[in-house]
Parts: structure tokens; sequence; C-alpha cells
């Protein structure tokens, strides 16, 4: 098992958003977590980093190596975009490797630029492009393409595919579409308390019918 949710109850403020919640990820690869807004997705991303602890039951990881594209992209203001991405990298990364990411993330020539004066998508690109030069086990992305737009997301998304091999993956998304173009694994959940409703393996040779059937399933829950 590479991450494991093992009954798994928690209680936010007056909310109850897990009880016995479990869930079994065996193989590596990029799983899709899709279900409605405030249903938990987020959740089970800080409760495998460690910033929440469930009240009860166990959370089971292989691997405590993990890089993540938080809800907020979390720049440090004060560094530049090359020192942002390289002091997350946990090796020595040189100007070249970074501005070869970026171009590959539609962003080229940003090396220099403060946070401050990036718009919401490019923010959000630097973000990623720290996350993916980490070295790490477990890539954790919430919604890691807010605010960049359709032409450079399907870019960024052929970059994410090629650079997360090797590691176990969980995307949060909302969008159907992005989940069947990425994934290899859809995760439904919903509900509250949170359930698991429904995994679908994504067949790479067809991902528009994938995107089609997991529409469906949203709609009809
Ligand atoms: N610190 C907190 N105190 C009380 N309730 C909280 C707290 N943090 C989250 N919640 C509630 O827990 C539920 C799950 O939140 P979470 O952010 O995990 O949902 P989500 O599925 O990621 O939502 P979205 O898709 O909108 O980002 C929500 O109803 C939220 O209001």
């Amino acid at each position: 098992m590479l991450v494991s949710f093992q009954k798994v109850s928690l209680r936010l403020g007056e909310k109850e958003v897990l009880r016995d919640f479990s869930l079994d990820l065996q193989n590596k690869g990029i799983y899709g977590v899709i279900g409605p807004s405030g249903c938990g997705k987020t959740t089970l991303l800080n409760l495998i980093q460690g910033f929440l602890q469930p009240d009860a039951g166990e959370i089971a990881l292989f691997s405590d190596r993990i890089s993540a594209v938080f809800q907020e992209n979390r720049l440090l203001p004060w560094y530049t975009v090359y020192q942002n991405i390289a002091l997350a990298a946990r090796r020595p990364v040189g100007r070249e490797e970074v501005e070869a990411l970026l171009r590959r993330l539609c962003m080229p020539g940003e090396l220099d630029s403060l946070p401050g004066s990036l718009s919401g998508g490019m923010a959000r690109r630097v973000a990623l492009a720290r996350a993916l030069l980490s070295e790490s086990d477990i890539l954790l992305l919430d919604e890691p393409f807010k605010g960049v737009d359709m032409a450079c997301k399907r870019q960024c998304e052929k970059t994410l595919q090629a650079l997360s091999g090797g590691r176990l993956t969980l995307l949060v998304t909302h969008d159907p579409g992005e989940a069947a173009a990425l994934c290899d694994t859809a995760i439904l959940v919903g509900g509250s308390p949170l359930r698991l409703r429904r995994t679908l393996r994504i067949d790479p040779q067809s991902r528009g019918r994938s995107a089609e059937e997991l529409r469906r399933l949203m709609l009809a829950e």
C-alpha cells in the first residue's frame, strides 16, 4: 500500500468532515480527486501532509518526501521566481534547469521577477514548477491550473504528465476534462461526511470518452 486511510474520522469546528473514511492507493501514477466544493478534498491532502491530525483512524504513507501545490501559491514575496523554486528543490538546481521547466510551462523569461509582479496564472505555474522540481515521492496538487488560460493549460498538463513519473500524484480538480486528460485513475468523492463514491480507471486510448463518463457520474451524484 502506498497511501492508506484506515477508518479516519475528523471534525473541523462544527463539521464532521470524515467518519470512518478509508482509501487505499496501491500503485504509483496520477490520481484525480474529484468531488463537489466543500466536501473535503483539500482536507485529505492536509491530512497526508500532517497539517491536520485525525481524531480517529490511521494514515500510512510509503514515503514522507512530499511536494505540493497548495490552495494558495505560498511563494515567498522577497525571493525571485528562480530562488522560490531552487530553495525548495532538496537538491542543487541551476538557472538553466529552472528556465527550461518554466518554458515548458509557457512561462519563459521570468526567472528574476518577484512574485508580486506576476499574474495569478503565472504565480500558479511557479508554484507548480517548484513542486515538480522538488525531489519527492508524493506530489499533491490542489487545483494546480487555477487561473491558467486554456492554451497554456494543455501545455502544462503535458509537462506535468511527463515530470510526475515515478511518483504518486494526487490531483484535486473540479474539471472532469482535466482529470480525464491527465490521470490514470479518477477518485470520485462526495457527501457529508465524505465518502468514496467511485474509482474509475482512465483508458489512455479513449480519454474523451472517460471525460464524458466522469461528467455523467458527477451530474448523477
Ligand atoms: N478550520 C476549519 N474549521 C471549520 N470547518 C472547516 C475548516 N477547514 C475546512 N472546514 C470545512 O470542512 C469542509 C471541507 O473543506 P475542504 O476545504 O477540505 O473542501 P474541498 O472539497 O477542498 O472544497 P473546495 O473544492 O471548495 O476547495 C468544508 O465544509 C469547510 O467549510
